[in-house]
């Protein structure tokens, strides 16, 4: 798949502002970005959807919008919320949707691919929300795609369902599809994709391997303030000054450091100067949600 300067409006608003970006065969790549940032419209353009604005798109080698008919048959869209008839069972529904397509693959083996073999014979209207997004997904790789479409594919799912569904898409990517990704739950991304891009305000902020977006990031160090003092007290680093999270009283403070040892060695100083105990430090890497949130918010504070 090949984006390359893509602009989307409606009427006045401009959605999409000169977004580029490859997929290569195989890859699984995850689109991130916070509500509005132009996301849906974005996979909207690519899924043939929509024509765009301008700019120039190819998917499988297809103008997606122009080649529509071909270019849907070899690809799988998994939808937010899938309109199921909830009288009818789980193979009645996928037996259904296969009278659409031509060279679907057999119900039993799609059912058996998403673990909903065992639910079958089970009313959709009984399914569990975890298991209905399983069900879009059945429906998703009903025509065995070359290329597909996940919108938010874990919402509404408990932490094991997640995992779950997790590894069937990691078993899908394994056997050779190409998998593009939007969610909202970082953790996901940072399992799951080979590259990602993080979108704001229509435009890619940041965009590589979770490995690049994360380089220069440095680490994070928090701790809880210590007793006796207050948030004020805590000191300046090079870096700059600590966010503090929890009610008063209880507040943990963390900072942001481009270089781990300085910071500690400052902090540890700072802590002996005052005759107090830095207890329950913890040093981490920067994680993609740090980085998501940072972007979030300069994108706030350049308003
Ligand atoms: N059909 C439409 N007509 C007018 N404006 C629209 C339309 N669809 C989307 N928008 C606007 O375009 C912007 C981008 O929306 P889009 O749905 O692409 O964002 P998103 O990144 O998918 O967000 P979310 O994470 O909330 O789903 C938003 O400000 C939205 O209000």
């Amino acid at each position: 798949m090949e984006v390359q300067e893509l602009h989307q409006s409606y009427g006045d608003y401009t959605a999409v502002r000169g977004v580029s970006f490859t997929v290569a065969r195989g890859e699984l790549f995850a689109l991130l970005g916070t509500n509005g940032a132009g996301k849906t419209t974005t996979l909207e353009v690519v899924e043939g959807y929509r024509a765009p604005t301008s700019g120039q798109v190819r998917v499988l080698g297809l103008d997606p919008y122009r080649d529509g008919p071909a270019v849907r048959r070899r690809i799988g869209v998994m939808l937010q919320e899938g309109g199921f008839f909830n009288e009818l069972t789980v193979r009645e529904t996928v037996d259904s949707w296969r009278g659409f397509i031509t060279g679907a693959r057999r119900t039993a083996e799609v059912l058996e691919q998403v673990d909903l073999a065992g639910r079958a014979g089970t009313r959709v209207g009984q399914l569990s929300g975890g298991e209905r997004r399983r069900l879009d997904l059945a429906l998703a790789v009903l025509n065995g795609p070359e290329l597909l479409f996940l919108d938010e594919p874990t919402t509404g799912m408990d932490p094991e369902a997640r995992r779950n569904t997790w590894r069937l898409v990691k078993e899908l990517r394994a056997a050779g599809t190409t998998v593009v990704l939007t969610t909202h739950y970082l953790e996901e991304a940072q399992q799951l994709a080979d590259r990602v891009a993080i979108m704001t305000e229509g435009r890619i902020a940041a965009t590589g391997t979770v490995a690049e977006v994360l380089s220069g990031r440095g680490s994070r160090i928090s701790f809880p303030v210590p007793h006796r003092l207050h948030p004020a007290d805590l000191p300046e680093l090079p870096d700059g000054r600590p966010v503090f999270d929890g009610a008063p009283g209880h507040q943990t403070a963390a900072y942001a450091v481009e270089r781990t040892a300085p910071a500690l060695a400052a902090l540890h100083r700072w802590a002996a100067d005052l005759g107090v105990e830095l207890d329950g430090i913890e040093v981490r890497s920067a994680s993609l949600e740090d980085v998501f949130l940072e972007l979030a918010h300069e994108k706030a504070s350049h308003r």
